[in-house]
Formats: structure tokens, sequence, C-alpha cells
């Protein structure tokens, strides 16, 4: 709802009332246009101003609607009247002005907000307390349909428009009275200087303020201007429709008159409202969301347990990822503790640290202070740290001495974790004094970048333990989801399945490019066999042998099986031709030189590929992108379902949040979980059948108990899998 009250005499104030953000649900919107109508019926009121409760302007439209059949008065027209009324309106924007909450703001013919000026946290500066404005709406696989297209691209022109309206990146109220979004802004009470600047240009004429007046500033080349716009967004979309639409409405703006022109925009946002991107970004929102109201099957949960106070943290090992999580925690504002005990890889970070956070800064706008981190080749120096994040090399012999010193160097309650990927967190917990202290941090590669981390629990893990990593892991910047221990976890866990599936696609006449070209075009930025390359085959070698798996001397039908299942040894025949991927100039493709970016076919790796199925008697056949998608993603989303039924993950939210922020899932499609609801869970099971029944040998291809389940129990939608995951019994 939204509160009308006249103040200062003859300032008509409105006030949206929808906690926590202020969203315009139809109580608000019916409650703006009945404030208005009081405004601008009495006389004694001569200018309006309209601000948003407790520091939050407006969030934008009511996501939670969306799905339903709307009511209430829309957007459009509410925002036109107060663009046509006769009395000035200011908005004074405190906090958020997104979305429709933007929309309402550029139909007010003033904008006024809060700018405080800089900070200095720690040792990086930062602009804080601005309110933050932005047009959001693309990440929600929508267009601003309430004429952000039509007013934005009239107000600032079409470049900077094309801009924010296609990102739906948020600027700060500095950069938007910059780009001359904003009139104005304060550091003193918004909504008091609101006040008084709407007294005082009370009477004042109206006619060059209203955007929809307007026309864009005149651009010489405007076709090109809007090609390269386009070829932008449908590069980087991977698949998304939502920002070619976005672009489509800004030209609109640019070519139309304004009627027109949100015409357009109407026909544009009615493909877009009902589709299924939309849908999956929608659920994607909430589902971040919720992977931060986590809980573990001991009982321990996001808002009961108590998160220890962190100030001074330690990393055990400077390679690639120990570096990384140096550069976040010190990003985050941390004292840090760098260990490395190999002399020459500690001298190699003391530089690489230094210039990584240099580059984190040019890159976030901040100044940084790179004094807050000590370098140390001798692991005492942890002796006074709050928390220690292990990130040595993948050794469980290594490990395990680290956390045994560890224990003993650290004071008592000093939070031990460990980066590893896979290895299991509760036996290094054993090693230790207090294994109530001890956690999985799992970053991904690079740590300061990767907005993913996986908390892994373990039996003993205490509540405040989870809760002080998960809060590490949001003040670092990442996403963080709680996830009990097993071997890869969960996102890992997961791959591992796709991964076999692609290499036994190989094996029965697939090439790495028709896998690759398949999944990209689904959406993933890389396909599996660039990734590998990228990430370096022989980090999966090493496992593998470790494992005892990678054994290529076994010959007939037992190398091609371990431990009764099928097994491919190609990966590890790859390694052992010193095809390591980019790192070695060759892997699944071929590049240039070592290190070389540029993947290209190789015709050494499809002849071997030829000599090894005639070597195991397999005979290629043709296989089309639908069966490399539905081998490669179905077997992963089967191994989710077996998670989620293990309790490993807490529901279907943290798996697709752990896919999309971790392992390249596109966003638009939800994340895995969420892509099985949209598939039909019948039509999974089905498939995945059909493949079992092919492959006897593949046991993760049989339908996990839980995905059966569901199934009989009607298919729900993904908000109640959980009740049928609680309730093994479960008819809902
Ligand atoms: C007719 C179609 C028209 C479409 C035009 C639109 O306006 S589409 C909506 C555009 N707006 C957005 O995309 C903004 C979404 N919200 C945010 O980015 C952030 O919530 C925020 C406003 C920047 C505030 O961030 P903060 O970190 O402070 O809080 P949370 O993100 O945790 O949010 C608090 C709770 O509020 C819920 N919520 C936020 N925005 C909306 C919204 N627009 N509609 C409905 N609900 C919203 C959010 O889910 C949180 O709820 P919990 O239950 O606490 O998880």
């Amino acid at each position: 709802m939204a509160q009308y009250r006249r103040v200062s005499g003859s300032v008509g104030l409105i006030t949206l009332q929808n906690p926590p953000v202020n969203a315009l649900s139809a109580s608000v919107r019916q409650g703006i246009v009945d404030s208005v109508k009081r405004a601008l019926g009495d006389q004694k009121v001569k200018s309006v101003v309209i601000c948003g409760q407790n520091g939050v302007f407006c969030g934008g439209a009511d996501i939670r609607e969306f799905g339903r059949q709307m009511s209430g008065p829309p957007l459009v027209p509410m925002i036109h009247d107060i663009e046509a009324a006769n009395k000035p309106v200011v908005a004074a924007i405190e906090g958020s002005a997104l979305g429709g909450g933007l929309e309402l703001a550029l139909g007010c013919h003033y904008r006024i907000s809060h700018s405080k000026a800089v900070v200095y946290h720690c040792f990086i500066m930062t602009m804080s307390d601005q309110a933050k404005l932005g047009l959001p709406e693309v990440t929600l696989g929508l267009l601003p349909a309430a004429g952000g297209t039509q007013r934005l691209p009239r107000l600032i022109g079409v470049p900077a428009a094309l801009n924010l309206i296609t990102t739906g990146r948020h600027v700060t109220a500095a950069e938007a009275l910059q780009l001359g979004i904003l009139d104005h802004v304060t550091e003193h009470n918004t909504v008091d200087v609101a006040v008084k600047f709407a007294l005082s240009v009370t009477g004042e004429s109206l006619d060059g303020r209203r955007i929809s007046s307007f026309s864009c500033a005149p651009l010489s080349d405007l076709d090109s201007l809007f090609e390269e716009a386009m070829l932008k967004v449908r590069s980087a979309a991977r698949g998304a429709i939502a920002p070619v639409a976005c672009v489509q409405a800004v030209r609109a703006a640019a070519t139309l008159p304004y009627a027109q022109g949100m015409e357009r925009e109407k026909e544009l946002m009615a493909t877009l409202f009902h589709s299924g991107q939309a849908r999956a970004l929608q659920y994607f929102f909430f589902a971040q969301r919720a992977v931060g109201r986590w809980s573990t099957p001991s009982g321990a949960r996001w808002d009961t347990s108590q998160p220890r106070p962190v100030r001074k943290a330690a990393v055990i090992g400077l390679g690639t990822m120990g570096r990384g999580i140096t550069v976040a925690l010190a990003q985050a504002g941390l004292s840090v503790v760098a260990v490395e005990t190999h002399a020459k890889q500690l001298m190699e970070a003391t530089k690489a640290v230094p210039s990584m956070l240099k580059r984190g800064a040019v890159r976030g706008g901040t100044t940084i202070e790179p004094d807050s981190i000590t370098y140390s080749q001798n692991l005492q120096a942890v002796a006074d740290v709050d928390l220690v994040i292990e990130a040595v090399f993948e050794d469980m012999a290594l490990k395990e001495k680290v956390f045994q010193q560890l224990s003993i160097i650290c004071k008592p309650d000093t939070l031990l974790c460990t980066n590893t990927s896979s290895l299991d967190v509760d036996h290094l917990a054993s090693q230790t004094r207090h294994p109530e202290l001890v956690v999985g941090m799992h970053f991904f590669a690079p740590a300061h970048v990767m907005k993913l981390l996986e908390v892994v629990y373990g039996r003993r893990s205490s509540p405040a333990a989870v809760a002080t990593a998960m809060q590490l892991g949001k003040k670092m910047g990442k996403v963080s989801v709680a996830v009990g221990n097993c071997r890869g976890f969960a996102g890992n866990r997961m791959l591992k399945r796709y991964l076999e599936q692609a290499f036994f696609l190989l094996e029965e006449g697939a090439t790495p490019e028709l896998v690759d070209r398949a999944l990209e075009e689904f959406g993933f930025p890389m396909g599996v066999f660039r990734m590998s390359d990228l990430s370096g085959l022989d980090v999966g070698w090493r496992v593998r042998k470790a494992d005892g798996l990678a054994d290529t001397s076994l010959t007939g039908t037992s190398a091609r099986v371990r431990q009764g299942c099928r097994y491919s040894p190609l990966g590890d025949l790859l390694c052992e031709h010193g095809r390591f991927g980019q790192k070695t100039g060759r892997g699944w493709y071929q590049y240039d030189k070592p290190g070389g970016r540029v993947a290209k076919s190789d015709p050494w790796l499809h002849n071997f590929l030829d000599e090894y199925r005639a070597r195991h008697g397999l005979v290629p056949r043709c296989i089309d992108q639908q069966e490399v998608l539905e081998r490669c993603l179905f077997v992963l989303i089967n191994e989710g379902f077996q998670i989620l039924e293990e309790g490993i993950a807490a529901g279907p939210e943290d798996i697709d949040a752990i896919y999309v922020f971790g392992y390249g899932w596109p966003r638009h499609r939800g994340g895995p979980m969420f892509y099985a609801d949209m598939v039909g869970l019948e039509r999974v099971v089905e498939r995945l059948e059909r493949y079992h029944q092919a492959h006897p040998d593949v046991p993760y291809l049989q339908p996990s108990g839980l995905l059966r389940r569901l199934v009989a129990n009607g298919s729900p939608p993904i908000h109640k899998w959980r009740n049928v995951i609680k309730n093994r019994n479960s008819q809902l």
C-alpha cells in the first residue's frame, strides 16, 4: 500500500509501504493511484513527493505476482498519469530504485537521490551508502515495459540507455547523476531535501520535464550502433532472448514517436512475459536467496546459528587457488597471513598477489592497500588467526599433515577450513583436536573471481563453524552454498557423471567438436572438452591415478571396465601422450602454442579416436545433438536427484545455484534441477531408462529413487519437491 499525507503546508507526500523493498504489488499500485488522485485534487497541495518506507524507494514490480493472474491497476497508465500531472512530482530515491521503481521515478518530473562521500573500509576505498538505480528486468527474462525502454534513451541518450537496459546493471547515485538520470544528489535526508525542492519548484512550468515529450539525441550512424549492440548481446547472451528484445525496444525509442515506441515495447514484452526463460530467471532470482537460508541434516540453520567474527585469516599454499583465495579475503577487508613453504612459489606469490589485487581494484573502481597481507614461509605465522583456509596440493597425506600441524599451532577456537575439491572433510577433521571447527570451503578457479563457494559441513562440524564459513563467503561476495560431505561434494560429483558420458559418446562415434557444439548451443560458455582443455586434463588424471583407476596397461574388455562398471580410459591415454590441454598446446583440440587459447580441430585426435575404437571393436555410429544433451545433462541431473535424496544438498535451489555460479550452466535455463522440471520429470525418467537399457554397464543412468518418487507423486513443481524429499511416502 501507500501512505499519503500533506507536509510543509503544500506538499503531498506519498510513501510506498511494502517491506522489505516496497515492491509494486497490486495494493501498492492501487495506493499510488489513489494518493496521486488525492494530491492532484487537493487545492492546498502544490507539489508532490514520492518516496519509499524504511530508506528504500522501490525494488520494482513484485516478482512474486508474475506467475499469477495480474490484478490491480497496471503500471503504464499509472506512470503516465503521474507524468501528465499539472503539479510537480519529485521522486525522493533512497536505497534502491530498480525496474518498475526506476520507471516510476522516470515518470516523475524531478529525481533526487542519496549519496554519501567516500568511506575507507579497512584498506579498500568504497563509495558507501549510495542509492542504487537500474533496470534489471533483463536479468529476469523481461524488458522494462513500463516505459523504461522509451523514457531512459530519451533522457540519457541511446548508447548509455542500451548499456543499462541490456545488462541490467545497477548504477550508484553518483553515476546516475553523471548520466543525467538524477537531477540532484544529497548527503542529507533525501525526503526532507525533496520536500524543500518540491516547495521551490511549485508553480513552475512542467513543459520541459516530461521525458516522454523528449526526442532521443540524434546519432550519426544509428544502424551500425544497433547492429553492433545486437552482435554484442547475441554473443554474450548465449541464447537468452530478453537482451535481444531489449535492443529492439531501445531501437524503437530511437526511431519512433513515443506512443508507437510504447506499442513496440508492449509487443516485445508480450513475447517475453510467459516465456520459459523468464520463468527460469525468475525462479533463479528466488533460488539465489533461498540458498542463504541453509540448513543441515543435524538441525543447524542459518537463523539459529551464530557466526564467529573473523578479522584475521590465513591461507596455506600459494598455488593458483591459494593466491586467488588470498586476494578474495583481502578484498573483503580481512587481514591475511599467506603461507607457502616453497621459497620459489612464495616469491612468485608475493609478486602475483599484489598485481591481482591491483587489477581487481582497477576493475572495481576502488583503491587498495596491499599491506594487509603478510607473507611467510613458516606455518607458525598462523598462530593468532581466527580462520585458516588450507589450499595445498590435492593430496590427502599432505593435507592430513597440514591439519595435524594447524591443530597444534592455532588458537583452540580457530576455524580450520580446507579448499579440497573432493577429499573427505570428516577424515581431515579427525586429524585435529577440534573436529567441530573443521569445514570445507571449496572455491572455484579463479577464486577471487568465481562467485561460487561450496561450504562443506562434516559429520562433526558445529553450527557456528558452518555459519562462519557461510558468512565469510558472503563477505567475499560469493554465493555460499552449504553441502554435505561426500566424494566431490555436490558440484564435482555431478560433473563426474557428465564427463563420463561425454567420453562414452566419443567411444561410440562422436567427436569433441560435436559434443561441445551441442553443449554450447544449449548455452554453456564452453563445451566439456574445451573446458577440460582449459582447466587441464592432468588434474583429473592425478585423481584417477590416486584412486587406482587410470591403469592403461589393461587390455581387452577389462581396459574399459572398473569396479564392474563401464569406464573410458580416453582421458588417461591423452595424458600419457603429454596432452594436458591448453597448457601443453594439445588436448582434445590443438592450440598454436602451449598456453594458446584458440581451440582448433586436431586430425591427430580424430585418428587416435578411430584407432582406439578399432582396437576395442567399437563400431562408430551417428550421434545427434539431442542424444549428446540427453546423455550428458540427464545423467548429471539424475546425480542431482541422488544428492537431494541423500541430503547432501538441502533443496534443488542449492544445486541450481552451484551449477549456474560454478559450472557455467546457462542462467536462463534456471539450473539443472529447474531444467528437469521444465523438460518434465516423466520424460527425464523415460529417457534415462531408455539409455540405461542401451548401456546396462552404466548404473548411473538408472533413474534415482527420488526422481521416481516425484513422478509417482504426479511430478509436482520444483517448489514442492522438498515435501517429497522430507517425506518418503509423500503423496503431497
Ligand atoms: C509488469 C512487469 C514489470 C516488470 C518491471 C520490474 O520492475 S521487474 C522487477 C525489477 N526489480 C528487480 O529486479 C529488483 C530485484 N531485487 C533486488 O535486486 C534486491 O532485492 C534489492 C532491491 C537490491 C535489495 O537487495 P537486498 O540484498 O537488500 O535484499 P534481498 O535481495 O535479499 O531482498 C529482500 C527480500 O525481498 C524480496 N524481493 C526483492 N525484490 C523483490 C521484488 N521486486 N519482488 C518481490 N520480492 C522481492 C527478496 O526475494 C527477499 O525476500 P526473502 O523472502 O527475504 O528472500
